[in-house]
């Protein structure tokens, strides 16, 4: 099988995630590119992969690519591309796979001087493991060999799923794009809690970490139960995970959280109409 040509520009947290993952699943390094501003992480990248190509020249990067990848802050992305547009050959006719937060296709389309073969994806950093969870967004005319390809790339390292309206964008970076930080919070404060009642901080990790990957591989295996039975399943009546569960519900998490997806969401709108 012939691999094809992905660049990644940007070679920050959530394409190194992604071009990592693709390697650990077997795309060749060499037919993976990566620019990025600075020459600090690339010589890095280098000594992991020696036969990655990378470059801090953005256009020399690209101009062999079957599929670009976007991967700079959506606030660069415009000044990032606007050279490209004119200094590389045929650019327009490329796939591009963009992973920004913020950008429409519509705004893309226009950044990228009109053109048509665009993906707009929300992947997540848990990617690098293989254990990613991508939204992918296409027009309607898209062709169904560029969304399989964009799919592809992006099921190397996790789970897709397309999304029908592009709003719905919106809503897979507040589920998935954003959310490994809200579990990691979560995380963090438990271990916190357990090292104010003295247990040692290896410890304290250790329990959370394996906790927190014991409970979500038990909710992917028992995917025919609802979260709330399988909270049920662990609290006993008048035990103590009842006690746990009231504080929570006396302090209102669910209408925490939701409060802060929504915040997400609207962020997301907010940076579609800057931007
Ligand atoms: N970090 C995450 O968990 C996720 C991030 N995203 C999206 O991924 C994109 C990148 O975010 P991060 O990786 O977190 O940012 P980052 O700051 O870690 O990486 C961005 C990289 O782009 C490089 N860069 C900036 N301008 C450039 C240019 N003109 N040419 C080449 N390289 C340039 C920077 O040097 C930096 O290494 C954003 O658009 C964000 O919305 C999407 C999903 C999850
Ligand atoms: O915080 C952000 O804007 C990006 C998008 C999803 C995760 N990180």
């Amino acid at each position: 099988m012939l691999y094809p040509i992905v660049t990644f520009i940007g070679a920050g947290n959530m394409a190194s995630a992604i071009f990592k993952g693709l390697i650990k699943q077997g795309h060749p390094a060499d037919r993976i590119r990566v620019s990025n501003r600075s020459q600090g992480k690339l010589d890095a990248l280098k000594q992991e992969f020696p036969t990655l190509h990378v470059s801090t020249n953005n256009a020399e990067a690209v101009a062999d690519a079957d599929v670009v990848v976007l991967a700079v802050k959506p606030q660069m992305m415009e000044d990032m591309l606007k050279p490209l547009t004119t200094e590389v050959a045929g650019f327009d006719q490329k796939l591009f796979v963009s992973v920004a937060a913020g950008i429409s296709i519509a705004r893309l389309q226009s950044m990228l001087n009109g053109a048509k073969r665009i993906v707009r994806t929300m992947p997540n950093t848990p990617s690098l493991i293989g254990l990613g969870m991508t939204g992918l967004f296409a027009q309607i005319d898209t062709s169904d060999a560029d969304k399989n390809l964009a799919d592809s790339l992006m099921a190397a390292v996790g789970k897709t799923a397309w999304v029908s309206q592009e709003a719905e964008i919106n809503q897979v970076i507040a589920a998935a794009g954003s959310s490994p930080a809200y579990f990691f919070m979560f995380m963090n404060a438990m271990q916190k809690s357990l090292e104010g009642m003295g247990m040692d901080s290896q410890t304290a990790r250790k329990l959370v970490e394996q906790a927190a990957i014991g409970s979500s591989q038990l909710a992917a295996h028992q995917s025919d139960k609802t979260l709330t039975e399988l909270t049920q399943q662990v609290t006993s009546k008048g035990g103590t995970t009842a006690q746990a569960v009231a504080t929570f519900e006396n302090g209102d998490l669910a209408g925490l959280v939701d409060q802060a997806m929504q915040a997400c969401v609207a962020r997301a709108e907010e940076m579609e109409k800057l931007l």
